[in-house]
């Protein structure tokens, strides 16, 4: 995922997740024999009461290279000129920013914090909402092989990434955005989680499932 050398862009979001993944990707330098250098990149995006400047003083204050990016994509997806989910605008604006920045700073490689859980909701989203069952790949080449995306938290839970958080006190950075809490992926996990009460060996098993895949029963 990661080799000698490698100048990485960090999509930081300020939520724990991707918290927690710069946290791991720094800490490791100190104990590992390989050198990377990371360059952690925040896509404001525009709202009021934003928290970008709040978000750099932590950066600063951590010892983190961050970038801030102030875009209008949330307020434009939740305009009058968008016709699509304004969820799915806003996602794919903050990608090609995400990309763009990371051309510009040198690096190829863009790590995102997505983890198990976000990994299982996918498959389930893109199986009702787009009628295929793919999902996220831990580690992803894109464009010809010019960016590759990692996922440094593939293996990780929701609940356990929540809990480190929790440990390390790291800030708690409130999301403006008036979408939050009402995507489609929030009901998709919802429903999950509801299902995971059924059985606990559920998640597991579907998590196992997509590198478990039998072409042969599936149809044509
Ligand atoms: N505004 C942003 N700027 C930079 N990167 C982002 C931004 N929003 C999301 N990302 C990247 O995409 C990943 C998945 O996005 P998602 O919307 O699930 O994040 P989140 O739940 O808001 O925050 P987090 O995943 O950090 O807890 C994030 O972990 C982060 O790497």
């Amino acid at each position: 995922m990661i080799a000698d050398g490698d100048r990485i862009a960090v999509g930081l979001s300020g939520g724990a997740d991707s918290l927690t993944m710069m946290w791991h990707l720094t800490e490791r330098l100190s104990r590992i024999p390989i050198r990377y250098e990371l360059f952690a990149i925040y896509i404001d995006p525009g709202f009021e009461n934003g928290f970008s400047g709040a978000l750099a003083e932590y950066c600063a204050k951590t010892g983190y290279t961050l970038r801030v990016d102030h875009t209008d994509h949330g307020p434009l997806s939740h305009s009058d000129h968008n016709r699509e989910n304004p969820c799915f605008l806003c996602a794919r604006l903050r990608r090609k920013r995400l990309f763009e920045i990371a051309d510009e700073l040198g690096c190829r490689k863009l790590a995102m914090g997505h983890h198990k859980d976000d990994i299982i909701e996918t498959l389930f989203l893109n199986m009702c909402y787009a009628g295929e069952i793919s999902t996220m790949l831990p580690r992803q080449s894109l464009f010809k092989g010019r960016f590759t995306v990692i996922r440094p938290l593939t293996h990780a839970g929701e609940d356990e990434i929540r809990q480190f958080a929790r440990d390390q006190a790291f800030p708690e950075f409130v999301n403006p955005c008036p979408s939050a809490g009402h995507s489609k992926r929030q009901e998709v996990k919802t429903l999950l989680k509801q299902f995971y009460r059924t059985n606990p060996k559920i998640r597991g098993n579907i998590f196992r499932a997509m590198s478990h895949v039998r072409p042969e029963y599936l149809l044509k």
